[in-house]
């Protein structure tokens, strides 16, 4: 086809003018350049049309000139000329190539800060290759992240703009599936509404016009939406709802691209037919035929994946800095807490998060590297900026191994603290116990906020906070990371925890107890999942890049965000609720330690540092204060005051002590400690002490000499004495009795007696035998239970071995190394786990 020139200008000056007309309100250099344009475009006519033919090729010039200057590169550039490193323009949106007219003249349309589009035809390869030519041309003249694309096409489920698919990955581009419609709008809707009030408040008419008055910086990103019917086509609501959205839309950056929908008041539109034949006229050309140019697909894989790749990139990541209050510790805790975690990478507003009344609780998901400690620590800080460890208290457990939360303890090189921090744990990946004991604190704390508040007659902790105005009433906010573990065998302690996780998920929020229960698998919130009590109270979710199962199951948010950022969503992981956070690097030296550091400094004079349990750690036996006589020392509880196992021997039948296991380390060291402790808790001359030595260890001899050097009378024996009466307790120390006991019947025998008549005359037996079976044969004369021995203490023994023991029925108790079982018939309550001291064993001397 050979236009003639004034055609040609026909349609030049029909772009030009609406090229002005689109970009007036924004650019007035660049009005001035279209106005010079069409001031040109003007001169060219005049010219043309008092000439002829020769002359075209002039006019044509001109007009590439002119359409360079409202379309500039790759807005405009033919596939052949395309840009090497397609550069963002700078003076903001322009007008896009989506055909060309005769080959040679560019069929542009406006966008982006100006109207609709609607592309209406049956060829559907052809409408496909403008809609791509121009999202293409868009993506490569924007700032990635600028431009945000939605694409509902339920005839194809999401197939259409397979090539753009890489925006996918930094949420650039949502495919809503086909019932969903509804939701896309909707989501428009909250925009819209939350736009209009939040950023443009008024001030502007359009977030072209406020990015103008901001030399260009937008708050907001354009969104892209493409709408294709159905086979059914629109439904009638479904239409005035999506005008209502073009309406209010384009002012604020929301352009719709519809595909085959029948609007009727759609405003500033444009539109594109697509004839059957392939012939394509749009709005901005008239009658003149437009020849659609598909993209090579190997460039719209390469600018999809070269925007993905910098949209993280490009600005500059938050700023632990910036979640900092100018000044720390002046906000009240009473209504709850609040703290921004990080920058909404939408918009440029701090993300925040909130625990209080709605919501309580928080639920944190990430897989390994994925950023949850860092999110943990942004939290935390923010928190503690904010407010002063009168307000809130920090619990902090780790199941993981690894040392997350050592550092907000005391440590070698870093003598700081945090001041909010109560309770930090560490390494506690075995010590399940350790998670229980935090929670039955919890729980107690719980009873005693609402005994509190029931004498002041109130019911929540805020009202109790007006109501006694001088009590300690902080808000506590508790972080397990990698809770699953305590809840995902099946057993007592699992029992007990979920009863206690359910309690303080449901009464926390009027006592302003707070959980955060973070992991890194799947398993972990599964655990949860079916527990719909509890987790129904933790509304507040935060995924981090591919957490699974922590948002609902059709909000994908998490798969898609970028690295270090995390989906905040407040109201249980619904997708409209989605709000994705980019994270600050909180671990980098000078941001939390540094913050750490002044917290620190700034202390309540009288705070005491945080308990500190670290599962790697031994415990000494030096370090446990002298007990009253006639109690021995068998190990530490795991719980949070870290007390002494003890077992009392006095006159009362039973009173002896049983070391079971193969472990020979550490059941000398068990042994030893109840024998150091007593030596400790007795003046010398007040007590006696036998040590037995059933294979010859140079450990028994060293204890000997330490018991004498206290100045305590001591013997090492190889036979036992008959049971009588003393004057003065005699414990006698029998180390690998059972080695003895088997090559001598007598000695068996008076083991036996020595245990069963021996505590009435203050004579008592504490023994290591290797098993259960071997300590019954040597204490129980014919068959049946053990009797005679109160107190045990199970090493590597398995649990259903301890059956014939006192309390040794149904435990579920994982022999592991460093650990024991420890139960004394006179406490009452159940087996429970202990951690060994370290005594002379690896000590030396
Ligand atoms: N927002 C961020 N900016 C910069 N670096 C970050 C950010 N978030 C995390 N990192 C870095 O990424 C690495 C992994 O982060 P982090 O330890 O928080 O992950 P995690 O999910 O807790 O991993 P794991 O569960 O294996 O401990 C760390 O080196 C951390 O410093």
């Amino acid at each position: 086809m050979t236009l003639k020139p004034a055609e040609l200008l026909a349609a030049v000056r029909q772009d030009v003018r609406r090229a002005r007309a689109t970009i007036r309100a924004r650019r007035d250099d660049l009005d001035e350049t279209i106005a010079g344009s069409e001031a040109a475009v003007e001169r060219a006519r005049a010219e043309a049309e008092a000439t002829s033919g020769p002359e075209t090729e002039t006019v044509l010039e001109r007009w590439r000139r002119y359409a360079g200057e409202v379309a500039p590169g790759a807005a405009s550039a033919p596939w052949t000329r395309w840009p090497s490193e397609p550069e963002p323009s700078d003076d903001g949106p322009c007008l896009y190539r989506v055909g060309s007219i005769d080959g040679r003249i560019p069929a542009l349309v406006p966008l982006l800060d100006a109207g609709h589009l609607r592309v209406a035809g049956d060829d559907l390869a052809t409408a496909d290759a403008i809609v791509d030519s121009l999202l293409v041309r868009i993506v490569a003249t924007t700032r990635p992240g600028t431009v945000r694309i939605s694409l509902y096409d339920p005839r194809r489920l999401g197939a259409g703009l397979g090539g753009f698919h890489a925006l996918s990955r930094p949420g650039l581009l949502t495919v809503y599936g086909v019932e969903e419609l509804k939701d896309l709008l909707g989501s428009l809707d909250r925009d819209i509404r939350r736009i209009q009030r939040d950023v443009l408040g008024g001030g502007h008419a359009s977030l072209a016009e406020l990015a103008a008055a901001q030399n260009g910086r937008r708050p907001e990103p354009w969104r892209v939406v493409i709408v294709q019917a159905p086979v059914r086509g629109l439904r009638d609501d479904e239409i005035a709802h999506l005008e209502s959205v073009m309406h209010a839309g384009a002012a604020c950056g929301i352009h719709v691209i519809c595909r085959d929908v029948a609007l009727e008041h759609a405003p500033g539109l444009e539109t594109i037919e697509v004839g059957a034949d392939g012939t394509v006229r749009t709005s901005m050309t008239g009658d003149l035929d437009v020849a659609a140019e598909p993209p090579p697909p190997e460039l719209v894989r390469a600018v999809c994946e070269r925007a993905a790749r910098w949209v993280g990139i490009e600005r500059d990541p938050p700023r632990f800095a910036e979640l900092l209050p100018p000044r720390v510790w002046e906000e009240s805790s009473a209504p709850g807490v609040r703290a921004p975690i990080g920058e909404d990478v939408d918009r440029y507003e701090a993300v925040e998060v909130l625990l209080g009344d709605d919501p309580v609780h928080a639920l944190v998901g990430g897989p390994p590297g994925s950023g949850k400690t860092n999110f943990l620590y942004a939290l935390i800080g923010s928190l503690a900026a904010r407010y002063s460890p009168d307000e809130l208290e920090f619990y902090l457990l780790d199941f993981k191994e690894g040392v997350s939360f050592a550092r907000l303890a005391s440590g070698r090189t870093d003598k700081t603290w945090l001041p909010h921090a109560r309770l930090i744990g560490v390494n506690i990946n075995q010590d399940r116990e350790f998670g229980l004991a935090l929670l039955r604190f919890l729980g107690h704390e719980l009873e005693r906020r609402g005994a509190a508040a029931r004498e002041h007659e109130v019911t929540k902790i805020e009202e109790l906070r007006a109501a006694d105005p001088d009590g300690h009433w902080p808000r506590i906010v508790a972080v397990i990371d990698e809770f699953q573990v305590l809840i995902q065998q099946s057993g007592r302690l699992t029992d007990e925890s979920l009863y206690l996780l359910n309690d303080l998920a449901r009464r926390g929020r009027s006592q302003g107890i707070h959980l955060v229960l973070a992991s890194q698998n799947v398993g972990g919130v599964q655990a949860l999942w079916g527990r719909g009590a509890i987790l129904d109270q933790f509304t507040l979710r935060v995924a981090l890049p591919k957490a699974r199962r922590i948002l609902a199951d059709d909000n994908l948010a998490a798969q898609q965000v970028a690295r270090f950022c995390a989906v905040v969503n407040a109201e249980s992981g619904a997708r409209q609720a989605n709000r994705v956070a980019r994270l600050p690097d909180a671990g980098a030296p000078g941001t939390f330690d540094k913050l750490q550091r002044e917290l620190w400094q700034q202390r309540p004079e009288q705070l005491a540092p945080p308990r500190i349990f670290d599962g790697a750690h031994v415990p000494e036996l030096m370090s446990v204060p002298v007990r009253p006589p006639g109690e021995g020392v068998v190990g530490q509880l795991i719980d949070l005051a870290g007390s002494a196992a003890t077992v009392r021997f006095d006159r009362n039948p039973g009173r002896n002590l049983a070391v079971i296991g193969t472990r020979a380390d550490e059941a000398y060291d068990v042994l030893s400690s109840a024998v150091i402790s007593l030596a400790r808790g007795h003046a010398p001359g007040s007590a006696e002490f036998a040590l037995f030595e059933g294979e010859a260890d140079p450990r028994v001899a060293r204890l000997a000499r330490w018991l004498a050097d206290e100045g305590h009378r001591v013997e090492v024996v190889t036979e036992l004495p008959e049971p009588g009466d003393r004057p003065v307790p005699v414990y006698f120390a029998l180390f690998a009795v059972d080695a003895a006991t088997a090559r001598s019947a007598p000695l068996r025998a008076a083991v036996r007696r020595l245990a069963e008549h021996g505590p009435d005359g203050q004579m008592h037996v504490l023994g290591w035998w290797r098993t259960v079976d071997r300590l019954r044969s040597d204490v129980v004369e014919r068959t049946g239970p053990v009797r005679t021995v109160d107190a045990w203490v199970a090493l590597d023994v398995r649990d259903s071995e301890l059956t014939p023991l006192p309390g040794g029925q149904l435990q579920s108790w994982t022999p592991r190394k460093r650990r024991a079982l420890f139960y004394d018939q006179r406490t009452g309550s159940a087996p429970q786990p202990i951690i060994p001291f370290t005594v002379l064993s690896d000590q030396g001397e």
